[in-house]
């Protein structure tokens, strides 16, 4: 895997979003073979989206061919509720850009069938011959999606119980009350995403840097579902410095001379 530590938050969201851009206009979609990105939620990402709205606004990008598969939703959130991520997509990214409704994809956590709603999503992503590029963030405790530790890294899209570390964490988003958290979600499976043809995480904040350090440093893990990375042909990290506080110094150096013509700033 590639690992490119960058200096601070705006600069992994500029990285990202540049990466995206490129990525986008190198495949050269059209409605009939758009370009499929995985997209994740969490305050990690929202700088990404915000220079993927300054971009689309300058004309360098259109999402007219683009489908998106989010890869995550809770279970039993009212739709309209501001936490649920289906509102909080549209408010940050969705709202800002080209994208048609039509090509804009999510579980739904209010769904009466649960279990048939998880095998709906995965034949949609099929249907559109699989995800080309997957962008994801990182729980504390290493969660890829909602994938808590202990999860199959050959697993599907299903529903989970939340750890309460997570639900602790994701509190931030409900006025730091635990108890509206909800306790179930519905996730695309460590396997859904390792089908993805590239995967992008990004990580910021010290907050991060013991995962950071599982994927980096550590053995492929299910305590540790990121470190499923490992096993993925085109996958790569995008980091802040605080989120490598936990790394070697050795292994830090050594990703920051292989990759130094990508250390860059946007
Ligand atoms: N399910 C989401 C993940 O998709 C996300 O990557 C992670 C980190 O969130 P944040 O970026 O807010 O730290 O936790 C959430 O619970």
């Amino acid at each position: 895997m590639r690992f490119i530590p960058l200096k601070d938050k705006p600069a992994v969201g500029r990285w990202a979003a540049q990466y995206i851009v490129q990525r986008i206009k190198a495949f050269n979609p059209t409605s009939d073979r758009p370009f499929v990105l995985g997209l994740p939620t969490g305050g990690t990402p929202i700088p990404t989206y915000q220079e993927l709205v300054r971009l689309h606004k300058e004309g360098e990008v259109s999402f007219a061919n683009v489908v998106t598969f989010n890869m995550d939703e809770y279970v039993g959130l009212p739709a309209d509720h501001p936490e649920c991520y289906r509102v909080f997509m549209h408010r940050n990214f969705f709202d800002h850009v080209d994208i048609p409704a039509a090509n804009i994809n999510f579980l739904d956590g209010n769904a009466e069938n649960l279990e048939a709603e998880c095998l709906r999503y995965e034949e949609a992503i099929k249907g559109y011959g699989g995800i080309e590029l997957f962008m994801g963030g990182v729980g504390h405790d290493g969660h890829i999606a909602f994938n808590e530790p202990g999860s199959s890294l050959s697993s599907r899209t299903r529903l989970k119980t939340l750890t309460s570390e997570t639900r602790e964490a994701n509190a931030r988003f409900f006025e730091q009350d635990i108890s509206q958290v909800p306790k179930l979600a519905l996730t695309v499976g460590v396997g859904t995403v390792l089908d993805s043809r590239e995967l992008m995480i990004l990580a910021t904040g010290s907050d991060k840097s013991r995962a950071v350090q599982a994927t980096v440093e550590g053995s492929v893990n299910h305590m540790w579902t990121i470190s499923a990375l490992q096993l993925h042909p085109k996958a790569m990290m995008i980091c802040d410095d605080p989120a490598t506080l936990d790394l070697k110094v050795r292994t830090l150096r050594y990703f920051q001379d292989i990759e130094s013509e990508n250390i860059k700033d946007f």
